[in-house]
């Protein structure tokens, strides 16, 4: 049995997979009316109507019961999971983070939020490309999943591997978060390139100086630099850096044309180009991409001023 907490794209698409392969699984939604639309359509139409629900999939309002099991797969925006997480008490089943982003008030990535808010916890952070969209209809993904303690690690990747959804293991918690969380920044960066008209070439070249950066950020935080040149890391970035399904990337599409950007949108890159930028400045880290983004998201520099000020910083070695 697993369970589900939060009914967006991400959480639905997941208890679907794993409904399909056989799983029970429990999908916790905190509000009544969707949770009783989704249990009559048997989908959800709000995220992804084109999806139907698996017989196994059961839509709950019973944090208890989605808490039981293997393991709990939380699949809230990072910024919203300390207070989505508050009441769970102390859950028999691990906890597996399915967020990506760094929270703003306290520096921390989704496993050490859970550990803070829910001291001796089992905690786990799954994480890697993959849009809802394509794991609800089984199209084939492959995730980075993230455990301290091997052996949880293990019985978790057994569990939560389904045909269509193949999981690697790790214990690098630190790596597979940063990945997750960074490339979110560099999206809005490549979309703003987009979106501003200065091409596929400025792109690449934003992709590949950004890895640079995730890579330099990771080597002072403890990542191992196999991890950042993973699933979770370069292989996010290069689906979120090119995609317009990638909600990261379409907020920069409307920083570089001007567009109004519905703010409803969960865009987790935001928030954490803040706190990745302060937590650079902390620890004396050289992070112009970020910083870029940033003032973009503030609206304290323009992109053509932006550009101007990335190509004359000083010339160095690659
Ligand atoms: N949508 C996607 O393709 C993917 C999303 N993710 C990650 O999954 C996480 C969740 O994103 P999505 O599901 O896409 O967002 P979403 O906006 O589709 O859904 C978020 C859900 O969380 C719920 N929620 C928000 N605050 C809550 C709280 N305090 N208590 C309980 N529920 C709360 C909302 O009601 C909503 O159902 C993000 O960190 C995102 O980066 C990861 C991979 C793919
Ligand atoms: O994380 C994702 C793909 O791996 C989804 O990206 P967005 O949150 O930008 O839509």
């Amino acid at each position: 049995m697993i369970g589900v907490m939060g009914a967006g794209a991400f959480g639905t698409a997941l208890a679907i997979a794993l409904g399909k392969a056989g799983h029970t699984v429990n999908l916790w939604c905190r509000n009544a009316d969707q949770a009783r639309d989704m249990a009559e359509l048997r989908c959800n139409r709000a995220y992804l109507p084109n999806a139907p629900f698996p017989e196994s999939l059961h839509v709950t309002q019973d944090l208890a019961l989605a808490a039981k099991g293997t393991a709990l797969l939380i699949a809230v925006p990072l910024q919203s999971m300390r207070a989505a997480i508050a009441d769970l008490g102390a859950p028999s089943a691990a906890l597996v983070a399915c967020c990506k982003g760094i929270e703003l008030h306290s520096g921390l990535g989704p496993t050490r939020v859970l550990e803070d808010t829910l001291p001796g916890i089992t905690s786990a952070v799954l994480t890697g490309p993959s849009f809802a969209a394509d794991i609800a209809i089984g199209r084939p993904t492959a995730l980075t999943l993230a455990c301290a303690d091997n052996v949880t690690g293990a019985v978790l990747q057994q569990a939560l591997t389904t045909p269509t959804l193949r999981l690697y293991r790790t214990s690098d918690t630190v790596g597979a978060e940063l990945g997750g969380a960074l490339k979110n920044v560099m999206a809005i960066a490549c979309g703003a390139v987009i979106g501003a008209g200065l091409g596929d070439s400025a792109r690449a070249a934003t992709m590949t100086r950004g890895f640079a950066e995730m890579q330099r950020i990771g080597a002072a935080l403890g990542a191992r630099p196999e991890t950042l040149s993973g699933l979770s890391g370069l292989g996010d970035l290069a689906l979120t850096c090119t995609s317009d399904l990638s909600r990261n990337y379409r907020l920069g599409l409307s920083l570089g044309t001007g567009e109004k950007f519905d703010p409803s949108i969960t865009v987790e890159g935001a928030a954490t180009a803040h706190a990745m930028l302060r937590i650079a400045n902390e620890k004396g880290l050289d992070v112009p991409i970020t910083r870029t983004v940033t003032e973009l998201l503030d609206g304290s520099t323009t992109i053509t001023d932006a550009i101007d000020a990335l190509m004359t910083r000083p010339l160095k070695e690659e």
